[in-house]
């Protein structure tokens, strides 16, 4: 039993011990400022135990007669003129400077002293706050933010805590040992009187220093509880609206709040308690010496005088010499107590950095350069506790360029697999490949550069929307910004605010609503240019026309990038590659949504639960006449730039060339218009104006042939390979193409406003949304040719 004690004894202290190395090796690179901070302590220890004695040698060698014969007088006397006068001024001169000495040298000391501190915190600080941004998930969501902040701020300054205790420890053993001896060879009788009271001392820093360091520990506790309880608070205020909870909130925050001040009153009793305590044993103190000291100096002085016996002067010098010994004293006494609090916080911060990271990287770690890979989920399995696995044998190929998703019901493990493939854990079975390289053996920072991702909550910083979108790439230009923010179909919106894309959010973006925040979380990842787009459930808070345009993004990018999706909003995946439907983890069917639909299984049931949703594709699409397109856009091009109306016009070899990362190409018959997005268009085309008469068309035979050539940027809401007959399409188009104007110039208009009269072969059925020019939600039906 008493073996079992001594050695968890042992053990705590080797902790203990190594505890204090790792906190004093942060201040390893300043030992320069060190030997300064000691050699500054060796001056202002030696001014203290000088200073008194100017005032001792007035009163014993020169106010008297006979002048005192020990070394410590001969020393002052040899450096004084030889006049009473001059003796008297030249002891207020070094009494003088003995005191400036002494000020300049503290002075010195506190200025290393906050050098030191905030070097080795800082340090401390940096490690922390990179260990923090590299924990992974698992960690972040088991630990309150409160609790990290508190460890950031306060905890961090434990190691130098640590460092200055054992500084001042060592001085203070020092001290305390030259010390006693000078009063020793002075007089062993008196200082033995004097160190009566150094037992009360010791007691009763000892037990002040418990006392302090426990209520210390409670009422940082309490404080840190306190910070996470509002940070948590303010994080709740719209749910606590929304359910009239405030009064209970305040309640909450109340019992916070008071627990911290009870706890912060109990330390203050005995932190007011202690120099109370203090003063009381240093008065009883100074009684034993003045009254002992006093009965001397009148013996050796009157009594029966001695040469070398007490004097007023030596009398002084004990005195001040025994206030000076409490501070060292103190040190020595309160060490352990003191050093325990900032070895409790050094630990606590030091936990943080011992943390395993839940996804580490192999020393020899393969680069794996940013490119278009093929993605192979090889038999996945994930368990975020052990024996409790969520992912089971998981197997897909995923190729370059695919759009695939995942779906199947809430909590099936879809986000986790993201999670996987951003590296944010790693699988506990089977791996995931790129190119046939094992991500765990890749860097990491290689793994994530080739991932963008748009997580379900699109986290937005307190900063400008230009600087949320090109969080990812802060070297992006305006440009590009507006690029994205095209792509994501937060052009629009962004273009109404009075700043436009310089406005500042407020913290979290919530001066927006979920869907705006969604897009711009969008437009951030499409402009990393990473080749693979992870999208968490990316339209859940868009309206069904903004998650059209993304989809119509996502199709045009197709190609260019391997997106995978999740979500549940199954209209959103009928164009995808590959559908892979999970259940309980596993992966249950996979194919083309007609595949899957005419499987009839899951994905057949997801679609429609009580056979009531519309099956929207049951045949093959068939593509409109892109012929019709071209004319779309020429009549459209004419009407931009002007023309009152197309009407009285007569169209001929329109020509349209679109410009698109893979450079301009034709539009014509053979190479149809997809994928939608945003392009360059260059519209040409010859014309010539028609006559009406009695209600017939007939060319005007004089007008002859013109021609007119146009350019400027277009969005292309939807691939026309996709239109479905019947279904809505979003063509939209700038409301002029003009030369050299900017895609955040042209905000998005309706390309069909007019109705059927201007567009050939009954393209255009329809038209809602009014006639004005410049009325976003214009939508067209357009008919398939028969
Ligand atoms: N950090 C975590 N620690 C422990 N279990 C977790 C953690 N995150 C998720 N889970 C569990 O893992 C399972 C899969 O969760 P996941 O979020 O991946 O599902 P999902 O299919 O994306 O759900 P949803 O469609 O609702 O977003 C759930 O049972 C969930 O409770």
């Amino acid at each position: 039993m008493l073996l079992d004690t001594n050695r968890q004894l042992v053990q705590a202290s080797t902790k203990a011990v190594s505890v204090y190395r790792r906190a004093l090796s942060y201040f390893v690179a300043d030992w320069v400022w060190i030997a300064l901070l000691l050699a500054l302590i060796g001056v202002s220890t030696c001014v203290s135990l000088v200073e008194a004695w100017p005032l001792a040698i007035l009163i014993d060698s020169v106010l008297t007669k006979e002048p005192r014969a020990d070394w410590m007088h001969a020393l002052f006397l040899s450096v004084l003129p030889a006049g009473k006068t001059g003796q008297i001024r030249g002891l207020v001169l070094i009494g003088m400077g003995l005191q400036i000495i002494g000020y300049l040298a503290w002075f010195g000391r506190m200025m290393i002293n906050y050098h030191l501190n905030y070097q080795g915190t800082t340090r401390v600080r940096y490690d922390l706050f990179t260990k923090l941004q590299y924990l992974g998930l698992a960690y972040h969501r088991s630990h309150p933010q409160g609790d990290a902040i508190y460890r950031l701020t306060t905890d961090a300054l434990g190691p130098w805590g640590i460092m200055e205790t054992v500084v001042g420890t060592v001085v203070a053993a020092v001290t305390l040992t030259v010390m006693t001896a000078i009063l020793l060879s002075w007089n062993v009788s008196l200082t033995l009187a004097a160190f009566m009271v150094a037992p009360l001392m010791i007691w009763s820093n000892w037990r002040f220093g418990i006392c302090i360091h426990q209520r210390a520990l409670a009422s940082k506790q309490a404080d840190a509880d306190l910070t996470s309880s509002i940070q948590q608070a303010m994080t709740r205020v719209p749910l606590a609206q929304a359910f009239n909870q405030e009064p209970h909130e305040f309640q909450h925050f109340r019992g916070s709040v008071g627990r911290s001040v009870r706890a912060l009153l109990k330390l203050n009793v005995q932190e007011e308690l202690y120099p109370l305590a203090r003063d009381s044993i240093l008065a009883v103190g100074g009684a034993i010496i003045l009254g002992y000291g006093g009965y001397l100096v009148y013996r050796d002085q009157f009594l029966s005088p001695v040469e070398a016996g007490m004097t007023v002067g030596l009398l002084i010098v004990f005195m001040d010499y025994i206030r000076k010994l409490w501070d060292p004293l103190k040190w020595l006494t309160e060490f352990i107590a003191k050093v325990r609090i900032y070895e409790a916080a050094a630990r606590r911060a030091f936990q943080i950095l011992d943390t395993p990271e839940a996804v580490t990287q192999e020393p020899d770690a393969k680069s794996l350069p940013v490119s278009s890979r093929t993605l192979v989920l090889d038999r996945v399995g994930f368990a975020y506790r052990p024996g409790q696995p969520v992912l089971h044998d998981l197997c897909a190929t995923i190729r370059p360029g695919e759009m695939v998703a995942f779906v199947g019901p809430s909590g099936t493990g879809k986000s986790t697999l993201l999670a996987l493939l951003l590296r944010l854990y790693d699988p506990s079975e089977g791996s995931l490949r790129l190119d046939g390289t094992d991500a765990r053996l890749a860097r990491l920072r290689d793994v994530r550069a080739h991932m963008a991702f748009v997580s379900q909550d699109s986290l937005m910083l307190s900063a400008s929307i230009a600087a949320n979108i090109a969080y990812g790439c802060p070297d992006a230009s305006r440009y590009e910004v507006e690029q994205s923010a095209e792509l994501a179909g937060a052009a629009g919106f962004i273009n109404e605010l009075p700043d436009g894309y310089d406005t500042v959010l407020a913290e979290g973006g919530l001066n927006l609503s979920g869907g705006q925040r969604q897009r711009l979380a969008i437009a951030r990842a499409l402009l990393t240019r990473a080749p693979f787009l992870i999208l968490d459930e990316p339209t859940s808070a868009l309206d069904q026309h903004h998650e059209q345009l993304l989809i119509g993004s996502l199709q045009m990018l197709k190609g260019q990038r391997t997106i995978v999706l999740v979500t549940h909003r199954l209209e959103s995946v009928i164009a995808c590659d590959q559908i892979f439907v999970m259940d309980a983890g596993r992966i249950v069917e996979a194919g083309t949504h007609s595949e899957l639909i005419h499987r009839g299984g899951s994905y057949a049931r997801l679609w429609s639960p009580h056979g009531s949703r519309t099956e929207p594709v049951s045949e093959p699409l068939r593509p409109l006449s892109d012929i019709r397109l071209v004319t779309a856009l020429a009549l459209h091009a004419d009407e931009g730039l002007g023309s009152r109306t197309a009407k009285g016009r007569e169209f001929r070899r329109g020509r349209v060339s679109v410009g698109s990362d893979a450079g301009p190409r034709d539009i014509n018959a053979r190479s149809p218009v997809s994928p939608p997005g945003q392009y360059h268009v260059k519209v040409s085309y010859h014309y010539r104006h028609l006559s009406h008469h009695r209600g017939r068309t007939s060319s005007m035979a004089a007008s002859g042939m013109s021609r007119r050539q146009h350019s400027g940027f277009l969005r292309l809401g939807r691939s026309i390979s996709d239109v479905v007959e019947g279904q809505p399409v979003s063509l939209k188009a700038p409301h002029a193409l003009e030369k050299g104007a900017s895609a955040a110039q042209l905000a998005d208009r309706p390309i069909l406003h007019h109705g059927t009269a201007l567009y050939h072969n009954d393209a255009v059925e329809g038209c809602h949304g009014g006639k004005a020019m410049g009325n976003g939600d214009d939508r067209a039906v357009l008919r398939q040719p028969h």
